[in-house]
Protein backbone atom coordinates (compact mmCIF):
# COMPACT_ATOMS: atom_id res chain seq x y z
CA UNK A 1 0.00 0.00 0.00
CA UNK A 2 1.77 3.32 -0.96
CA UNK A 3 -0.20 7.15 -0.29
CA UNK A 4 1.29 9.96 -2.18
CA UNK A 5 0.16 13.36 -2.20
CA UNK A 6 -1.88 15.09 -5.21
CA UNK A 7 -0.26 14.92 -8.80
CA UNK A 8 -0.39 16.21 -11.47
CA UNK A 9 1.31 14.51 -15.47
CA UNK A 10 2.04 16.70 -17.97
CA UNK A 11 2.14 14.72 -20.92
CA UNK A 12 0.76 11.52 -20.21
CA UNK A 13 1.74 9.71 -23.93
CA UNK A 14 3.76 6.52 -23.59
CA UNK A 15 5.95 7.08 -20.44
CA UNK A 16 3.26 9.42 -18.30
CA UNK A 17 0.86 7.42 -19.53
CA UNK A 18 2.84 4.55 -18.22
CA UNK A 19 3.23 5.85 -15.03
CA UNK A 20 -0.50 7.15 -15.00
CA UNK A 21 -1.09 3.08 -14.78
CA UNK A 22 0.85 2.58 -11.89
CA UNK A 23 -0.80 5.29 -9.92
CA UNK A 24 -4.11 3.16 -10.88
CA UNK A 25 -3.05 0.51 -9.09
CA UNK A 26 -5.32 -0.68 -6.03
CA UNK A 27 -2.78 -0.43 -3.74
CA UNK A 28 -2.07 3.35 -4.38
CA UNK A 29 -4.13 6.11 -2.92
CA UNK A 30 -3.31 9.25 -4.27
CA UNK A 31 -4.41 12.20 -1.95
CA UNK A 32 -6.69 15.10 -3.70
CA UNK A 33 -6.38 13.01 -6.93
CA UNK A 34 -4.37 13.15 -10.20
CA UNK A 35 -4.54 15.73 -13.09
CA UNK A 36 -2.88 14.58 -16.12
CA UNK A 37 -2.81 17.02 -19.56
CA UNK A 38 -2.48 16.40 -23.33
CA UNK A 39 -3.08 18.49 -26.07
CA UNK A 40 -5.18 16.75 -27.89
CA UNK A 41 -8.57 15.64 -26.87
CA UNK A 42 -9.03 12.43 -28.39
CA UNK A 43 -5.69 11.42 -25.84
CA UNK A 44 -6.98 13.15 -22.92
CA UNK A 45 -10.74 11.13 -23.47
CA UNK A 46 -8.75 7.87 -23.32
CA UNK A 47 -7.71 8.63 -19.89
CA UNK A 48 -10.95 9.98 -18.42
CA UNK A 49 -11.38 7.76 -15.28
CA UNK A 50 -12.32 8.10 -11.48
CA UNK A 51 -9.51 9.53 -9.69
CA UNK A 52 -8.35 11.24 -12.84
CA UNK A 53 -9.11 14.68 -14.04
CA UNK A 54 -7.55 14.87 -17.67
CA UNK A 55 -7.23 17.76 -19.95
CA UNK A 56 -6.57 18.32 -23.58
CA UNK A 57 -5.14 21.50 -24.18
CA UNK A 58 -6.59 22.49 -27.25
CA UNK A 59 -9.97 22.89 -25.37
CA UNK A 60 -8.15 24.18 -21.82
CA UNK A 61 -5.03 26.40 -23.09
CA UNK A 62 -4.43 26.87 -19.60
CA UNK A 63 -5.14 23.36 -18.54
CA UNK A 64 -1.53 23.41 -16.85
CA UNK A 65 -1.69 26.00 -15.12
CA UNK A 66 -5.19 24.41 -13.79
CA UNK A 67 -3.40 21.36 -13.25
CA UNK A 68 -0.24 22.14 -11.14
CA UNK A 69 -2.22 24.44 -8.87
CA UNK A 70 -2.56 21.90 -6.02
CA UNK A 71 -0.08 19.56 -6.70
CA UNK A 72 2.71 18.90 -4.86
CA UNK A 73 4.44 16.12 -7.61
CA UNK A 74 4.35 17.89 -10.91
CA UNK A 75 5.78 14.93 -13.74
CA UNK A 76 6.87 16.42 -16.80
CA UNK A 77 6.25 13.71 -19.62
CA UNK A 78 6.66 15.85 -22.51
CA UNK A 79 9.51 15.67 -25.49
CA UNK A 80 12.70 17.23 -24.08
CA UNK A 81 12.58 19.80 -26.57
CA UNK A 82 9.33 21.16 -25.08
CA UNK A 83 10.21 20.95 -21.21
CA UNK A 84 11.82 24.32 -20.92
CA UNK A 85 8.79 26.33 -22.47
CA UNK A 86 6.72 24.27 -20.33
CA UNK A 87 8.29 24.99 -17.27
CA UNK A 88 8.31 28.57 -17.98
CA UNK A 89 4.64 28.52 -18.67
CA UNK A 90 3.57 26.49 -15.18
CA UNK A 91 6.34 28.43 -12.98
CA UNK A 92 4.16 30.86 -12.31
CA UNK A 93 1.14 28.81 -10.96
CA UNK A 94 3.61 26.07 -8.80
CA UNK A 95 1.91 25.49 -5.54
CA UNK A 96 4.84 26.00 -2.63
CA UNK A 97 6.62 23.01 -1.48
CA UNK A 98 6.08 21.60 -5.28
CA UNK A 99 8.63 19.33 -6.61
CA UNK A 100 9.26 19.20 -10.47
CA UNK A 101 10.09 15.51 -11.79
CA UNK A 102 11.57 15.44 -15.22
CA UNK A 103 11.76 12.22 -17.11
CA UNK A 104 12.60 14.04 -20.43
CA UNK A 105 16.03 12.35 -22.01
CA UNK A 106 19.09 14.43 -21.56
CA UNK A 107 17.49 17.65 -19.90
CA UNK A 108 19.57 18.31 -16.95
CA UNK A 109 17.94 19.82 -13.80
CA UNK A 110 20.46 22.63 -13.76
CA UNK A 111 18.40 23.94 -17.05
CA UNK A 112 15.57 23.46 -14.87
CA UNK A 113 16.31 24.98 -12.49
CA UNK A 114 17.27 28.27 -13.90
CA UNK A 115 13.24 28.27 -14.88
CA UNK A 116 11.21 26.76 -12.03
CA UNK A 117 11.70 28.30 -8.26
CA UNK A 118 11.49 25.25 -6.27
CA UNK A 119 12.85 21.66 -6.35
CA UNK A 120 13.30 19.50 -9.59
CA UNK A 121 14.26 15.93 -9.74
CA UNK A 122 15.19 13.79 -12.96
CA UNK A 123 13.66 10.22 -13.76
CA UNK A 124 14.29 7.88 -16.51
CA UNK A 125 12.03 4.88 -16.73
CA UNK A 126 11.10 2.72 -18.78
CA UNK A 127 8.02 1.38 -21.12
CA UNK A 128 7.54 -2.05 -18.77
CA UNK A 129 6.03 0.62 -16.16
CA UNK A 130 2.95 -0.32 -17.68
CA UNK A 131 3.03 -3.85 -16.22
CA UNK A 132 4.54 -2.71 -13.07
CA UNK A 133 8.31 -4.11 -14.07
CA UNK A 134 9.66 -0.92 -14.55
CA UNK A 135 12.96 0.27 -13.68
CA UNK A 136 13.51 4.08 -13.27
CA UNK A 137 17.05 5.85 -12.20
CA UNK A 138 16.02 8.88 -10.19
CA UNK A 139 18.55 11.56 -9.13
CA UNK A 140 18.08 14.37 -7.25
CA UNK A 141 18.62 18.29 -8.11
CA UNK A 142 20.20 20.69 -6.22
CA UNK A 143 17.64 22.01 -4.06
CA UNK A 144 15.91 18.74 -3.49
CA UNK A 145 15.71 17.44 0.19
CA UNK A 146 15.61 14.13 0.89
CA UNK A 147 12.08 14.29 1.58
CA UNK A 148 11.40 15.42 -2.07
CA UNK A 149 13.12 12.21 -3.14
CA UNK A 150 11.22 10.19 -0.82
CA UNK A 151 8.32 11.19 -2.63
CA UNK A 152 10.11 10.79 -6.08
CA UNK A 153 10.96 7.20 -5.29
CA UNK A 154 7.29 6.70 -3.88
CA UNK A 155 6.08 7.88 -6.84
CA UNK A 156 8.12 5.10 -9.11
CA UNK A 157 8.01 2.43 -7.12
CA UNK A 158 4.44 2.39 -7.97
CA UNK A 159 5.10 1.34 -11.30
CA UNK A 160 8.71 -1.36 -10.78
CA UNK A 161 12.03 -0.60 -8.93
CA UNK A 162 13.80 2.41 -8.44
CA UNK A 163 17.77 3.31 -8.89
CA UNK A 164 18.96 6.83 -6.94
CA UNK A 165 22.28 7.39 -8.86
CA UNK A 166 23.79 10.31 -9.33
CA UNK A 167 22.67 12.86 -12.11
CA UNK A 168 26.33 12.49 -13.92
CA UNK A 169 25.02 8.74 -14.93
CA UNK A 170 21.37 9.43 -15.34
CA UNK A 171 22.28 9.64 -19.44
CA UNK A 172 24.31 6.86 -19.24
CA UNK A 173 21.60 4.60 -17.09
CA UNK A 174 19.05 5.67 -20.20
CA UNK A 175 20.85 4.13 -22.88
CA UNK A 176 20.89 0.71 -20.92
CA UNK A 177 17.84 0.91 -19.15
CA UNK A 178 15.51 3.24 -20.73
CA UNK A 179 16.17 2.44 -24.15
CA UNK A 180 16.63 -0.82 -23.63
CA UNK A 181 13.15 -2.54 -23.89
CA UNK A 182 13.81 -1.17 -27.57
CA UNK A 183 16.83 -3.40 -28.02
CA UNK A 184 14.84 -6.34 -26.30
CA UNK A 185 11.81 -6.34 -28.98
CA UNK A 186 14.38 -5.49 -31.60
CA UNK A 187 16.17 -8.99 -30.83
CA UNK A 188 12.65 -10.34 -30.83
CA UNK A 189 11.45 -8.85 -33.96
CA UNK A 190 15.36 -10.23 -35.61
CA UNK A 191 14.66 -13.98 -34.78
CA UNK A 192 11.32 -13.43 -35.70
CA UNK A 193 12.20 -13.10 -38.89
CA UNK A 194 14.92 -16.22 -39.09
CA UNK A 195 12.00 -18.19 -38.01
CA UNK A 196 10.19 -17.09 -40.69
CA UNK A 197 12.95 -17.14 -43.40
CA UNK A 198 12.85 -20.70 -41.97
CA UNK A 199 9.24 -21.41 -42.93
CA UNK A 200 7.42 -20.82 -40.36
CA UNK A 201 4.29 -19.37 -39.92
CA UNK A 202 3.87 -15.53 -38.24
CA UNK A 203 2.00 -17.14 -35.35
CA UNK A 204 4.36 -20.00 -35.14
CA UNK A 205 6.99 -18.16 -34.90
CA UNK A 206 5.60 -15.72 -32.36
CA UNK A 207 4.80 -18.25 -29.90
CA UNK A 208 8.19 -19.39 -30.27
CA UNK A 209 10.01 -16.35 -29.98
CA UNK A 210 7.62 -14.53 -27.64
CA UNK A 211 7.64 -17.59 -25.77
CA UNK A 212 11.32 -18.46 -25.50
CA UNK A 213 11.83 -14.32 -24.42
CA UNK A 214 8.94 -14.31 -21.78
CA UNK A 215 10.28 -17.96 -20.06
CA UNK A 216 13.80 -17.05 -20.26
CA UNK A 217 13.44 -13.84 -18.52
CA UNK A 218 10.92 -15.42 -15.92
CA UNK A 219 13.61 -18.41 -15.67
CA UNK A 220 16.37 -15.55 -15.02
CA UNK A 221 14.01 -13.85 -12.28
CA UNK A 222 12.93 -17.74 -10.54
CA UNK A 223 16.38 -19.18 -10.81
CA UNK A 224 18.50 -16.47 -9.03
CA UNK A 225 21.43 -17.88 -11.62
CA UNK A 226 23.69 -15.33 -13.40
CA UNK A 227 22.53 -15.17 -17.46
CA UNK A 228 26.24 -16.79 -17.86
CA UNK A 229 25.35 -20.12 -15.92
CA UNK A 230 21.86 -20.15 -17.37
CA UNK A 231 23.22 -20.20 -21.08
CA UNK A 232 25.76 -22.77 -19.89
CA UNK A 233 23.28 -24.86 -19.11
CA UNK A 234 21.33 -24.99 -22.56
CA UNK A 235 24.61 -25.16 -24.37
CA UNK A 236 25.23 -28.75 -24.91
CA UNK A 237 29.46 -29.78 -25.41
CA UNK A 238 29.66 -29.77 -29.23
CA UNK A 239 25.75 -29.42 -29.44
CA UNK A 240 24.03 -26.86 -31.61
CA UNK A 241 23.48 -24.15 -29.88
CA UNK A 242 27.89 -23.67 -29.17
CA UNK A 243 27.84 -23.64 -33.08
CA UNK A 244 25.26 -20.76 -32.76
CA UNK A 245 26.50 -19.02 -29.96
CA UNK A 246 30.23 -19.35 -31.74
CA UNK A 247 28.07 -17.38 -35.06
CA UNK A 248 26.87 -14.57 -32.13
CA UNK A 249 30.50 -14.27 -30.85
CA UNK A 250 32.12 -13.96 -34.20
CA UNK A 251 29.28 -10.95 -34.88
CA UNK A 252 30.88 -9.25 -31.62
CA UNK A 253 27.34 -8.73 -30.34
CA UNK A 254 29.16 -6.76 -27.28
CA UNK A 255 31.11 -4.14 -29.71
CA UNK A 256 27.96 -3.50 -31.18
CA UNK A 257 25.86 -2.42 -28.04
CA UNK A 258 29.02 -0.37 -26.99
CA UNK A 259 28.78 1.74 -30.34
CA UNK A 260 24.56 1.64 -29.72
CA UNK A 261 24.48 3.09 -26.19
CA UNK A 262 26.96 5.19 -27.43
CA UNK A 263 25.49 6.95 -29.71
CA UNK A 264 22.45 7.20 -27.62
CA UNK A 265 24.48 8.67 -25.18
CA UNK A 266 25.83 10.90 -27.35
CA UNK A 267 21.99 12.05 -28.38
CA UNK A 268 21.21 12.90 -24.95
CA UNK A 269 24.42 15.22 -24.84
CA UNK A 270 22.86 16.90 -27.82
CA UNK A 271 19.21 17.24 -26.33
CA UNK A 272 20.81 18.36 -23.24
CA UNK A 273 22.21 21.24 -25.26
CA UNK A 274 18.83 22.20 -26.47
N1 LIG B 1 8.99 6.32 -24.33
C1 LIG B 1 9.91 5.90 -23.47
O1 LIG B 1 10.25 4.69 -23.39
C2 LIG B 1 10.57 6.87 -22.55
C3 LIG B 1 10.39 8.23 -22.70
N2 LIG B 1 10.99 9.10 -21.82
C4 LIG B 1 10.78 10.54 -21.97
O2 LIG B 1 9.39 10.76 -21.86
C5 LIG B 1 9.05 11.94 -22.59
C6 LIG B 1 7.84 11.66 -23.44
O3 LIG B 1 8.14 10.61 -24.33
P1 LIG B 1 6.98 9.66 -24.85
O4 LIG B 1 6.05 9.37 -23.73
O5 LIG B 1 7.66 8.58 -25.58
O6 LIG B 1 6.28 10.68 -25.90
P2 LIG B 1 4.74 10.81 -26.27
O7 LIG B 1 4.69 11.61 -27.52
O8 LIG B 1 4.08 9.47 -26.25
O9 LIG B 1 4.14 11.69 -25.06
C7 LIG B 1 4.25 13.06 -24.99
C8 LIG B 1 2.89 13.59 -24.57
O10 LIG B 1 2.97 14.99 -24.33
C9 LIG B 1 1.74 15.57 -24.73
N3 LIG B 1 1.97 17.01 -24.90
C10 LIG B 1 2.46 17.66 -25.97
N4 LIG B 1 2.58 18.98 -25.70
C11 LIG B 1 2.14 19.15 -24.43
C12 LIG B 1 2.03 20.27 -23.57
N5 LIG B 1 2.41 21.51 -23.95
N6 LIG B 1 1.54 20.08 -22.32
C13 LIG B 1 1.18 18.85 -21.89
N7 LIG B 1 1.26 17.75 -22.67
C14 LIG B 1 1.75 17.91 -23.92
C15 LIG B 1 1.39 14.83 -25.98
O11 LIG B 1 0.00 14.93 -26.21
P3 LIG B 1 -0.63 14.76 -27.69
O12 LIG B 1 -0.19 13.40 -28.18
O13 LIG B 1 -2.08 14.90 -27.49
O14 LIG B 1 0.02 15.84 -28.52
C16 LIG B 1 1.82 13.41 -25.65
O15 LIG B 1 0.77 12.64 -25.09
C17 LIG B 1 10.26 12.34 -23.40
O16 LIG B 1 10.84 13.48 -22.81
C18 LIG B 1 11.19 11.14 -23.30
O17 LIG B 1 12.54 11.51 -23.30
C19 LIG B 1 11.74 8.66 -20.75
C20 LIG B 1 11.92 7.33 -20.57
C21 LIG B 1 11.43 6.33 -21.48
O1 LIG C 1 14.18 7.40 -27.00
C1 LIG C 1 14.13 8.27 -26.12
O2 LIG C 1 14.64 9.40 -26.31
C2 LIG C 1 13.48 7.96 -24.79
C3 LIG C 1 14.47 8.01 -23.66
C4 LIG C 1 14.75 6.60 -23.28
C5 LIG C 1 13.72 5.84 -23.98
N1 LIG C 1 13.01 6.60 -24.77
Amino acid sequence: MSTLPTIAILGAGSMGGAILSGLLAPSVTVTGGIRVTNRTEAKAAALRTPGVTSIALERAPEGNLEAVRDARVVLVGVKPAMVSDLLREIAPALAPGAIVVSVAAGVTTATMEAIVPGAVLRAMPNTPAVVGRGVTGLSAGSRSTADDLAIARAVFETVGEVLEIDESRIDALSTISGSGPAYVFYLIEQLTATAVGMGFTEAEAATMVNGTFLGAAELLAASGEKPAELRRRVTSPKGTTERAIAELEAADLRAVFDRATAAALARARELAAG
